[in-house]
């Protein structure tokens, strides 16, 4: 595919996105525009792009297809500079913001030019920003929503499609209004609960520091996505202001029952709240990537022993399994402590499974 790709904002994503479709079709040349020129340069210097560009006006024009992954309210305003450039006819334009009604409402006024936007949004994702954060295999069997509009005929769809499929994510597609209610739900809200907690203890921490120092496994693993870029999100909620309104009034109202069941000190609704979260907890999906589930992980009870940790890594390293992240859960003195393993694929970790328990070691999966 001998096509030439604009990326415009080399971040987490479009870095992902350059990697995985130069590994599908390492005859695209891809160019990378981004506002903050160390970004460029980084890019460049890492090989996820081909080259860059300074000026978009330039590179716009000769582009056969162009990927929008800055924060949704820059790339709102990159469509209006787009709108008065002269693009190449039946060129294909797309984005990756996490909302998609406004975005896909300024795109649509990008037709009359002869070029076509179809709105996306990869279900992957991470905590972590910029373009050294990229990954090829980010999206691998992530959810891709794609949001297109009437106008869009349906080889340019296929054409999307076939580009995207370099990053072997899963394609659904929905109306621009219910990826945003469902996006809503099952990302934004969690996110700003999650920044929320972390106010909470940090308040508290400002009177009494070692309730930070202690907050350990569980508030980690429910505020991880705190660490996230501020900008991204800030738009994300505005740009989502309407149904993320409506969610916080149905949160607030659960946060009320709840606080009704304990001045009541009402177990059985207590056991019942409890027991249903977790019964709906546990049938979801496992194993998928996406909003729920990024990463394969593999618990593996380790004694508390010197030397415990650098044993495992070297036993995966010798079967050349590749860890993508680890971690030690509640490793208190004298007893058994928890080794969080996450791989890239279900291979690895069924690999890394089976050595672990050939040497002995205890492992089990998240259900
Ligand atoms: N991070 C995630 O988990 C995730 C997942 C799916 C979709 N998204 C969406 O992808 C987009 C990018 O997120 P990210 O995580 O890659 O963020 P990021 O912070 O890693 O990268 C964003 C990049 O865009 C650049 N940028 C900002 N304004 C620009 C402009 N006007 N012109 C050119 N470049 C500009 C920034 O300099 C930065 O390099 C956002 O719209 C976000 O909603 C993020
Ligand atoms: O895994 C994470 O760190 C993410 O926050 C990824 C996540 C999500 O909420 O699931 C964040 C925003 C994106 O629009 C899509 C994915």
């Amino acid at each position: 595919m001998r096509r030439r790709i604009l990326i415009i904002g080399l971040g987490l994503i479009g870095g992902s996105l350059a990697l995985a479709v130069k590994k599908g079709y390492p005859d695209t040349t891809i160019i990378g525009y981004d506002i903050d020129p160390q970004a460029s340069k980084l890019a460049k210097s890492l090989q996820i792009i081909d080259s860059s560009v300074s000026d978009l006006a330039i590179e716009a024009p000769q582009a056969d297809v162009i990927i929008l992954s800055a924060p949704v309210e820059s790339s709102i305003k990159i469509i209006d500079k787009l709108a008065e450039m002269p693009l190449k006819q039946g060129c294909l334009i797309t984005d990756v913001g996490s909302t998609k009604q406004t975005v896909v409402e300024k795109g649509n006024q990008l037709f009359e030019k002869g070029v076509y936007f179809i709105g996306g949004h990869p279900m992957a994702g991470s905590h972590k920003t910029g373009v050294e954060a990229s990954r090829e295999r980010l999206f691998e069997n992530a959810f891709y929503i794609l949001t297109p509009t009437s106008e869009v005929p349906n080889s340019k769809m296929i054409q999307l499609q076939n580009i995207l499929k370099a990053t072997k994510a899963k394609f659904i597609e929905l109306d621009p209004e219910t990826h945003d209610r469902f996006a809503g739900l099952i990302s934004h809200l969690p996110h700003i609960i999650a920044s929320g907690l972390v106010h909470q203890v940090a308040r508290q921490g400002e009177k009494e520091p070692l309730v930070s120092q202690l907050a350990a496994g569980g508030f980690r693993d429910v505020t991880r996505i705190a660490s996230a870029s501020p900008a991204m999100w800030r738009d994300i909620l505005l740009h989502n202001r309407d149904t993320l309104l409506t969610m916080l009034a149905d949160w607030k109202e659960i946060m009320h029952d709840v606080e009704q069941m304990i001045i009541d000190e009402d177990s059985e609704k207590i056991f019942s709240f409890f027991a249903e979260a977790k019964n709906t907890r546990d049938q979801l999906p496992s194993k998928k990537k996406g909003a729920l589930m990024p990463f394969y992980d593999l618990f593996v009870d380790v004694p508390d022993h010197p030397g415990v940790i650098s044993d495992v890594t070297a036993l995966l390293a010798e079967a050349e399994i590749s860890i993508t992240n680890i971690r030690i859960i509640e490793a208190r003195e004298d007893i058994m402590g928890v080794l969080r393993l996450s791989f890239r694929s279900e291979e690895d970790l069924n690999l890394a499974k089976e050595k672990l328990i050939d040497q002995m070691y205890d492992t089990y999966e998240a259900p």
